[in-house]
């Protein structure tokens, strides 16, 4: 009997925040790049991969993630995997500037309500979810292709700007290793899919006091080109068979 064709490589979106960041991970794909223009964004086709600015902030990453997603389901070519990316904010000590993070769980960390008694997640107003997970042995074989940290990745709607804010966001999510302000945008349009989701940040600054001058985008922008070139392997023998969760 012949032998099974081999499975081809899963269709992977990957959305960042700005232009910037999406060229960042382009590097590591050579070759030539189709441009799809989609309703309030442009995909950037490179082989089984596409990668959009999808903007900044949850509700335009949303937004931005499920058009695109749509646009491939519509098409016959739905996405076997989405990939947040992007620069964030990191934690300390386990996240310094320059590093990689790759998120075993996405999590809303300001969805919610203030009380007197402090901050209730959405959960527990009984509304809809506050984290996805993304799949586990995936998350591992990054993490060991690439060298990222593994842990809590935020999402928020206001960067962290004080030493006070830091400490009451790790309190609440003591796993916590970055804050950005798109991931779980992008994995509640993914979940609505059915597709799996990762979320892959270069530390760009440490989440705390507002220091522009500690900044350290350029860095955080060639670990992503980096660590994409690492993944890239790893993406392509990825079989999408671990089921989606929400
Ligand atoms: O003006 C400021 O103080 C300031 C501080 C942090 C981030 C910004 C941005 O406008 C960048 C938002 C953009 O970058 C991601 N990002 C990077 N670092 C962080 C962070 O510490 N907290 C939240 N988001 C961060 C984010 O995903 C956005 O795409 C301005």
């Amino acid at each position: 009997m012949p032998a099974a064709a081999p499975a081809p490589a899963p269709r992977v979106l990957v959305a960042t925040a700005v232009p910037v960041e999406r060229d960042a991970v382009a590097q590591a794909f050579p070759g030539p790049a189709d441009e799809l223009p989609l309703p309030g964004a442009t995909l950037l086709r490179l082989g089984r991969r596409d990668l959009i600015a999808a903007g900044v902030g949850p509700a335009l990453a949303a937004a931005s993630t499920a058009t695109a997603l749509t646009a491939a389901a519509l098409a016959g070519t739905p996405y076997d995997l989405v990939v947040s990316a992007g620069i964030a904010g990191g934690f300390a000590p386990g996240a310094p500037v320059g590093s990689l993070v790759v998120a075993d769980e996405i999590t809303a960390a300001d969805l919610g309500a203030e009380t007197g008694d402090g901050f209730l997640p959405v959960t527990e107003l009984g509304f809809g979810t506050t984290a996805h997970h993304p799949p586990e042995s995936l998350v591992r074989a990054i993490a060991a292709a690439t060298g990222a940290a593994v842990g809590a990745a935020l999402t928020v709607s206001t960067v962290t700007g004080t030493a006070a804010r830091a400490a009451a966001l790790r309190a609440r999510h003591p796993r916590a290793l970055t804050e950005a302000m798109e991931g779980f945008g992008v994995a509640e349009a993914a979940a609505a899919h059915g597709v799996p989701v990762l979320e892959l940040r270069a530390v760009s600054n440490p989440v705390g006091p507002r220091d522009r001058a500690a900044w350290r985008i350029g860095d955080a922008l060639a670990a992503l080109t980096e660590a994409f070139g690492k993944l890239a392997p790893v993406l392509e023998s990825w079989s999408p068979h671990e089921p989606a969760e929400s």
